[in-house]
């Protein structure tokens, strides 16, 4: 059986929803910002917070789980700079807290959701594992503190890891049942694609004074579908191969900017946007691209869909909700 913890959210619930066609899965979500209804009905679900030491030591005590998969956490760029309390005590402390229990019960195979925002402002276009981390955010140095004391805590313990470094998740399941849903909205693609289905009366661009081809942040959106073919490939390593753990960039290798994400999806749903350039958004690097060599090398993974993939999909899903 694999814990999910964080499983009802955005990308946890799109791993699930694969995870189950070939492993018994466990989600614990305290709903924070997930969605009960996104958890597949094959998954068994537990509501409460991975701080919470009594619920963890039940779960490993009555569940024989062979590895955990931890996609909790706050992740806001912004929100975390005005509120870094809230990121290093879910995102560092809880997470502590997880892994002494899954070290109590002898669980030693764990996949880590990082990020790109460990980088901060890369000094190299296309940024590979060995590309200096300098996170400029409390999000930021809260992934990379989490992925120094996983490197200490493997050199001590008997634990193995694979900490996936994901860009920037965007799109929805093919059949369209389950997508990016959050409350409220900051992430650029939702943001866009609920504007042409009439929500807000506008798209507001942070900074288009950037040094980058058009002015406006370049980033690499990566598929959450090809996401979680990374996660199985990671699963896949530590539970039948040589458990070696390793870090991993997950991204398309392709870089798009504000203004390019929103010409396509004008010309994907047919409709105009609105827009309107405001000050940059504090905490934001200008250019975010993977090389995603390393796993593609390591694990054999290799990305699937481009940004038109991306935005048909997540407007598939659009489309079907109540907004
Ligand atoms: N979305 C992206 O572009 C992106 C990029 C890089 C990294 N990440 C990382 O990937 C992971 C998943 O991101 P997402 O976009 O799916 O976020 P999300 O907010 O949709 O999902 C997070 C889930 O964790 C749950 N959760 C949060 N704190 C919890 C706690 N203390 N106990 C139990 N459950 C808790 C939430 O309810 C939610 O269901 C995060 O760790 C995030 O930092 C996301
Ligand atoms: O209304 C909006 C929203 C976003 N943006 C810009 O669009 C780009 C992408 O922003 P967003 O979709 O909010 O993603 P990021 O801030 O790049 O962060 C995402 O991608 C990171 C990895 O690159 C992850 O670590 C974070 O968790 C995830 O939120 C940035 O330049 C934003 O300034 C706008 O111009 N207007």
């Amino acid at each position: 059986m694999i814990l999910i913890v964080g499983g009802a959210g955005y990308i946890g619930s799109h791993l699930v929803k694969e995870l189950v066609k070939r492993e018994e899965v466990i989600v614990l979500d305290n709903l924070s910002t997930g969605h009960l209804e996104a958890v597949d009905k094959e998954a068994l679900f537990v509501k409460g917070s991975l701080g919470d030491a009594d619920i963890l030591d039940s779960i490993f005590t009555r569940f024989p789980i062979k590895a955990v998969m931890h996609f909790a956490a706050n992740s806001l760029v912004g929100e975390s700079v005005v509120n870094p309390q809230k990121y290093y005590i879910n995102n560092v402390a809880s997470t502590l807290s997880l892994l002494s229990i899954m070290l109590k019960h002898n669980v030693n195979k764990f996949i880590f959701s990082s990020t790109a925002a460990v980088y901060g402002i890369p000094g190299e276009d296309l940024i590979n594992e060995s590309t200096a981390t300098n996170p400029i955010t409390p999000y930021g140095k809260s992934k990379l503190m989490m992925e120094q004391i996983l490197a200490d805590y493997s050199r001590a313990y008997d634990l193995h890891y694979v900490i996936l470094r994901y860009f920037n998740a965007a799109g929805a399941c093919e059949t369209a049942e389950i997508g990016e849903s959050h409350q409220p909205e900051t992430h650029l693609i939702p943001i866009v694609l609920q504007h042409l289905l009439g929500m807000n009366e506008r798209i507001t661009i942070f900074g288009d004074n950037y040094n980058t081809t058009d002015g406006t942040c370049i980033r690499d959106y990566i598929h959450v579908s090809d996401l979680v073919d990374a996660h199985l490939l990671a699963l896949d390593s530590l539970l039948n191969e040589k458990n070696k753990s390793a870090t991993y960039n997950v991204g398309n290798g392709i870089g798009f900017s504000v203004k390019e994400v929103i010409e396509t999806s004008e010309a994907i749903t047919g409709r105009t946007a609105n827009l309107v350039i405001e000050d940059r958004r504090e905490g934001d690097p200008a250019c975010l691209v993977a090389s995603s060599e390393k796993i593609m090398k390591e694990l054999g993974w290799q990305p699937r869909k481009n940004l038109e993939h991306i935005l048909e999909s997540a407007w598939r899903w659009h489309r079907n909700q109540n907004y």
